[in-house]
């Protein structure tokens, strides 16, 4: 992420919208990114918690917004889709006159969890199995919408206490087809050479692939993107970093597929991966499955979520 420090509001600052006259009161900054500043804010009166995004340029944070509303009305309109696709992400969008000038912001879900880096670094390695199907399964959706993600990277994936997963900073999502509007070199397929910047789904999974490596093997990438010159980056060198790795054993044929362009799609691979992580271990030739218990507590603990909101929400 890019990080600059603009001067960032206090707590207690309202924001009221132009439009809408709505007031949203400001608790923390959450993030700050390229493109805007993420506040922590609760609706005046109200005690639900939100993100309200506030952007230095009105035309990125506008295109932010347009790709927002138009994935949020093709959801509504496509049967069969689960999860966080059907419950709206953007909740409102308006105007704020500040420090003398007139910024745009957009409200959408506060979503509470950590980095998918963070998580994995405190949780166990074990977990990158299921927080990556998690993940896929994000992915598959959006592209099931005729989007593709295009900046994926760890700082953009927050999963919850519970394992969930929800992907932030939709800045770079793009029409199937289209250019990729926004990367970061290592999870590029131009970076490595290994394909072009158009929006297809291989493209998302290439990123997730090279996810996936940092989350196992994070110094092997590191020394892999160092030692190399531009022209001479490519795929094999992933690959293999991928054969050298004991930890990424488990899930080579996978990362090989991906790197390699070889999924017809997101579909497919989100069936191999679960494939993968599902297919019982044998002790001693395949470390780092998913273990049993790890399915069921992450079970568990979508049980629990569910109980949790049902009390706190409908009793
Ligand atoms: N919906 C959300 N819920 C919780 N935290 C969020 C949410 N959206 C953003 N954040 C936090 O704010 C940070 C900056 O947000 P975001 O990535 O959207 O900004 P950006 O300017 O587009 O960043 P970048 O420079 O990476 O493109 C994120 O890294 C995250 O920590």
């Amino acid at each position: 992420m890019t990080t600059s420090s603009r001067p960032a509001y206090p707590a207690g600052t309202v924001i009221t919208g132009k439009w809408h006259n709505n007031r949203f009161v400001i608790r923390r900054v959450l993030g700050q990114g390229g493109n805007g500043i993420v506040y922590l804010v609760h609706k005046a009166g109200y005690r639900n918690l939100y993100a309200l995004k506030m952007g230095y340029d009105t035309l990125d944070l506008q295109s932010e917004i347009n790709v927002l509303t138009s994935l949020q009305s093709q959801s509504r309109r496509q049967d069969g889709l689960k999860g966080s696709f059907k419950t709206p992400f953007l909740l409102e969008v308006d105007d704020f006159t500040g420090m003398g000038k007139e910024v745009p912001f957009y409200v959408m879900r506060y979503i509470e969890g950590n980095p998918i880096h963070h998580f994995i670094r405190r949780r166990g390695e074990e977990w990158v199995g299921i927080t990556g199907l998690r993940l896929l399964e994000k992915l598959t959706g959006l592209h099931r919408l005729g989007f593709i993600f295009g900046d994926l990277k760890p700082d953009n994936v927050m999963v919850s206490d519970y394992g969930q997963v929800e992907l932030i900073d939709y800045g770079g999502v793009s029409k199937i087809g289209r250019s990729v509007k926004q990367f970061t070199e290592w999870y590029d397929r131009g970076y490595w050479n290994a394909g072009s910047r158009s929006s297809d789904e291989a493209y998302d999974l290439f990123a997730f692939a090279v996810l996936m490596i940092q989350l196992l093997n994070e110094e092997g990438l590191k020394a892999a993107c160092a030692q190399l010159l531009p022209q001479t980056r490519n795929r094999s060198e992933l690959l293999n970093l991928i054969g050298r790795s004991p930890k990424l054993k488990p899930y080579a044929l996978w990362l090989r597929k991906a790197i390699q362009g070889e999924f017809s799609g997101s579909r497919e691979a989100l069936a191999a991966w679960k494939q993968q992580i599902y297919a019982p271990a044998v002790s001693g030739r395949a470390p780092g499955k998913t273990p049993r218990w790890l399915i069921n507590t992450f079970a568990f603990s979508v049980i629990m979520l569910g109980a949790a909101v049902y009390f706190v929400f409908f009793k």
